[in-house]
């Protein structure tokens, strides 16, 4: 059994409970209010997954502390208004860098989406082999509503669990499905009535994924996983240079001025 090495007591947004019976680590994504995704956030989840390597997790289930309500919001809006050149490059460097590394890691991960999942919130799970989601929530790659051109790695994955037809449909529509829709197209795969369900049952994915050797698994996972890990490498330069552009880009900050509006007038501030 897997020896705990890493003090995760040092991660502030994630609370990580280890489980040393069967190895595997429970991720509650905890940055309030709606688990945004900051530069620091990403950093911090990059950090936690190589940890997560070296302690030889079994297992990796992604939830969030803000049951019911939202599992992510997707990007930060606040943090990428009017941000700095050198801030804008580094927080889409730690976006790809993390997505990659999640989309690649050595034992099987699970999400289980208690909450919304609009946009960029919808990367962890799409990253995830699998994917559990509560009753009332909406999940879905909305970017062109945006103004925003997805990344084709983000394109990619969407393609990858959803089929190209489906993923066709709903990144052109901007469509946001309710958890019932996103299990009929295979966006979750399972629908669970509440979190200890989903939890559960994300256990007992994750335990069938040990009766196959552990190394034969991983090839088989970049094998199948290729089509997309391609995308993560192709010309990353240039790929980044383009998100960078796209989100400096006068069209992409009035988006995210009248979002933020939008949010502020929502709460009467
Ligand atoms: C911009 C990138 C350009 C470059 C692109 C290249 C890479 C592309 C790859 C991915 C791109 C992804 C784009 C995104 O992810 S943009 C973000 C999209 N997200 C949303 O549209 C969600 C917006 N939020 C909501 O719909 C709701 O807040 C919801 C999550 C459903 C929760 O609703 P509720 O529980 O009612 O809470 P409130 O709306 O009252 O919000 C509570 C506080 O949280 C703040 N908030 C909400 N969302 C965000 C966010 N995305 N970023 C930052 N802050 C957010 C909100 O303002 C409230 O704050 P406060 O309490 O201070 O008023």
């Amino acid at each position: 059994m897997p020896y705990v090495c890493a003090d995760y007591s040092k991660y502030k947004f994630v609370n990580v409970c280890w489980n040393s019976e069967n190895g595997i680590a429970t991720v509650t994504l905890k940055r309030p209010p709606v688990n945004s995704l900051t530069a620091e956030f990403l950093r911090e989840l990059s950090s936690l997954l190589l940890d997560l390597e070296k302690d030889e997790t079994q297992g990796l289930i992604f939830t969030s502390e803000f049951d019911e309500k939202v599992f992510s919001a997707g990007l930060d809006f606040k943090e990428l208004y009017r941000p700095s050149i050198d801030h804008a490059k580094e927080f889409m460097s730690l976006l790809h860098s993390f997505s990659f590394r999640l989309s690649c890691t050595a034992y099987p991960t699970v999400a289980v989406i208690n909450g919304h999942a609009p946009a960029g919130g919808c990367i962890i799970p799409l990253c995830c082999e699998y994917r559990i989601g509560l009753n009332n929530f909406n999940i879905g790659l909305n970017e062109l509503k945006f103004g925003i051109l997805l990344p084709d790695w983000l394109s990619s994955l969407m393609i990858h669990t959803i089929g190209s037809r489906n993923a066709e449909q709903a990144i052109l529509s901007g469509t946001l499905f309710s958890s019932e829709h996103a299990l009929r197209i295979g966006l979750v795969d399972e629908i669970a009535p509440t979190k200890e369900v989903a939890l559960e049952k994300a256990t007992a994915f994750l335990n069938k994924a040990k009766i196959v050797n552990r190394s034969l698994r991983l090839d088989a996972k970049l094998h199948l996983r290729r089509p997309i890990l391609q995308e993560f490498q192709k010309d990353i330069e240039n790929e980044l240079a383009k998100n960078v552009s796209l989100l400096m880009s006068d069209k992409v900050q009035q988006s995210l001025d009248a979002h933020i509006k939008i949010l502020k007038e929502k709460r009467g501030n």
